[in-house]
């Protein structure tokens, strides 16, 4: 099977590049500006961006257990119509995935209904909440491809360091949602004006930034790959690229709601604003900017966490934390952040394919290699659509985005020369 892609604006080599591409037997073979290949099949991309395959490392699947929220296919499908071609799913599902037998079939689930790449976290303690260590060497042999106990911070310093130590020995990662329990005072909203204005508890900064201040000196001293999951606080992002300067292997993704939204915007009860970490201050959210700017922050990650509509229509204080996010990750990102001036589409690109590849050792991930496997998305960059539940493929319906025009929407997504997603 051949398949001709004429008049790509390819993201390429770190570059933007109008040429043609040829892709054999699900693999790209020929990046050339006029190829002529008469047996192939042929698409005209009337030089929309063509880019290697999104790469997402924070989402959440809901199956096993919570399959009225999501599924593994309509979570993957959501993602194909993202422009994602690889995403790493968080292991708070039920059964959580702790123990090999569990693990085994959860891969096993996410192999049988996966339409793009699915990776799989394994948890760091039993079912992510005990002290307990899970068998981190058996459980990457099986095939997880980072640990994470997301949703949960770690709070027994003495597991996180063993925990530490034997994640770097196999040269893993380890993904932290970072949130002191004791810090976090039954908040569902961020604390500080707006927590007063509506009159809900608030979560302190503190909660995020005295975890990540323990958890940087643990990593220094383990040396282990220390990756944290949706940085949302000005100080988490000094600590970070201090600990950078300070030669510490640390990196972090920026949730794209972090972004583009402050705890300004939550003007009424809507628990489509409720996530874990909240919507922060204003002076935060700059600072998220700065860090996208400057490199402190490696990459971007949705956080995709789809909630059933009743689940998500009680208000703040009874509302289920998380906000569903892979279908407008892209268009939100390149509409308010590219088109607008504040970092370039290659650089955004870059933070949305190679860099999480890089930093997470995905083979064949995030990047266009001549005789490596065909996954990318072609996204039409020049026409404004309005961001509306009714075309989400995903379950969750619950964003704070609908009714949002943007730019940025995706055509066609391709996984090994196959078209997984089309318009
Ligand atoms: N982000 C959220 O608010 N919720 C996540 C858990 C998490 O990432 O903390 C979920 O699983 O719903
Ligand atoms: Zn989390
Ligand atoms: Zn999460």
């Amino acid at each position: 099977m051949k398949l001709l892609i004429k008049n790509a604006k390819l993201f390429y080599t770190n570059k933007l590049i109008n040429c043609d591409v040829l892709v054999e037997d699900g693999k790209f073979k020929q990046i050339a500006e006029n190829i002529v290949a008469t047996d192939a099949k042929i698409i005209d991309a009337k030089f929309q961006l063509v880019t290697p395959g999104l790469v997402d490392v924070h989402v959440h699947f809901r199956e096993p257990g919570q399959v009225h929220k999501e599924t593994i296919r309509t979570g993957t499908l959501a993602s194909a119509h993202g422009g994602f071609t690889t995403v790493g799913a968080m292991p708070n599902v039920t059964p959580v995935p702790d123990d090999a037998k569990k693990f085994q079939q959860q891969v096993a689930l996410n192999q049988a209904n996966s339409l793009i790449h699915t990776l799989q976290y394994a948890p760091v303690t039993v079912n992510e909440t005990s002290d307990e260590l899970v068998d981190i060497e058996g459980l990457a042999k099986l095939g997880a491809f980072a640990f994470s106990n997301d949703g949960h911070g770690i709070m027994n310093a003495q597991s996180m360091y063993e925990a530490m130590e034997r994640i770097a020995a196999i040269d893993s990662h380890l993904a932290a949602h970072v949130e002191d329990k004791n810090l976090f005072n039954r908040g569902v909203i961020n604390f500080g004006s707006a927590s007063q204005r509506l009159g809900l508890p608030g979560i302190k900064q503190v909660a995020e930034t005295s975890q990540l201040a323990r958890d940087l000196v643990l990593a220094k001293e383990t040396g282990v790959h220390y990756h944290v999951c949706h940085i949302s606080t000005k100080d988490g992002i000094e600590l970070v690229r201090m600990a950078k300067d300070a030669g510490i292997n640390v990196t972090c993704e920026v949730s794209p709601h972090h972004l583009l939204l402050s705890d300004a915007d939550i003007l009424t009860d809507d628990a489509n604003f409720k996530m874990n970490p909240p919507l922060r201050s204003e002076a935060d959210r700059q600072a998220l900017i700065s860090g996208l700017q400057d490199g402190t922050i490696d990459m971007i990650a949705t956080d995709h966490a789809p909630h059933a509509e009743n689940e998500k229509n009680q208000g703040f204080e009874k509302s289920a934390f998380g906000i569903t996010g892979i279908e407008t990750s892209f268009p939100l990102m390149y509409s308010r952040l590219v088109k607008t001036g504040i970092i370039s589409l290659e650089q955004l690109l870059n933070l949305m394919t190679e860099k999480p590849a890089q930093l997470f050792n995905l083979k064949n991930a995030g990047i266009i290699k001549l005789n490596q496997a065909a996954d990318f998305a072609i996204i039409n960059l020049a026409d404004e659509y309005e961001i509306k539940t009714t075309d989400f493929l995903s379950k969750g319906k619950n964003s704070p985005f609908i009714g949002q025009n943007v730019y940025g929407q995706v055509e066609q997504t391709y996984i090994d020369g196959e078209c997984v997603y089309s318009k």
